[in-house]
């Protein structure tokens, strides 16, 4: 589903480039849940973003279904992202002057008539046990609940790849676990390949698949210890 070869990235600061990312080969198969886990300033959201096709590698190829994101001109690639790609962020990002239920029909296709709409919304909002949330704005709701609907922004195209950055960030340790199985649930089965970063460990033990970066990302810029646990305490 995923394949990414000879990957490098690096950005100028004060005039010096400083190499962040170079990934030889990395493969992602169809329907796996993985959990991507290390050190601060180590690259992992800058994988994300190159993955997602919002920020461009320096060189390589990132292949998702066999597509091409650097081939693609910008408009496709965005309309490629719309189709196939679902994005959740620590902070949600959720636009505080529309309800929850806006929030997400934002996104939707505007081909599909409005009963379908309504029904395929609502249908959403009972699986995270929010049917009774969906009206409500932003600022009326939990972090927990914030969290649940920009999942289901993120999900309600049927993306084949959902990538999600840190989303129990900002929440607390019951919250967290609370969204980590939702999103597991949401993510099953084949057609779903979900990939999370995050510091989280108690997340990330409940994955599949859990990866160090150093085990994708060549550069050792950063401190790292092959054992996490240690590395929260460095
Ligand atoms: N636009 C940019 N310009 C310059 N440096 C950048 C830019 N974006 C990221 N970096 C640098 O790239 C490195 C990797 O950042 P990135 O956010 O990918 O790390 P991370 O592993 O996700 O960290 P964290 O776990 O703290 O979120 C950092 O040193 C960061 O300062």
């Amino acid at each position: 589903m995923l394949n990414i070869a000879g990957v490098k990235k690096g950005f100028q600061v004060g005039g010096n480039h400083i190499p962040i990312l170079d990934i030889p080969q990395w493969k992602v198969d169809r329907g796996e849940k993985l959990a991507i886990i290390g050190p601060s300033g180590s690259g992992k959201s800058t994988l994300l973003h190159i993955i997602s096709g919002v920020l461009r590698a320096d060189s390589g190829e990132v292949q998702i279904d066999g597509q091409l994101l650097h081939r693609m001109t910008e408009s496709v690639r965005d309309n490629f992202r719309a189709g196939h790609i679902g994005y959740i962020l620590q902070d949600f990002h959720l636009i505080p002057s529309l309800t929850a239920r806006q929030n997400v029909e934002i996104v939707m296709s505007g081909k599909m008539g409005a009963a379908e709409r309504r029904e395929r919304v609502d249908s959403w909002f009972e699986r995270v046990h929010l049917a009774d949330r969906s009206r409500h704005l932003p600022s009326q709701l939990s972090r927990g609940q914030q969290q649940r609907v920009a999942m289901i922004r993120a999900l309600i195209n049927e993306p084949a790849l959902i990538l999600a950055d840190e989303p129990t960030g900002s929440l607390d340790w019951e919250t967290a676990d609370e969204v980590t199985g939702l999103l597991l649930e949401l993510c099953r089965g084949e057609q779903h390949t979900l990939i999370v970063v995050t510091h989280d460990l108690n997340m990330a033990d409940r994955f599949p698949k859990c990866v160090h970066i150093s085990e994708i990302n060549r550069i050792n810029g950063v401190k790292r210890s092959a054992n996490v646990r240690e590395e929260r305490a460095i």
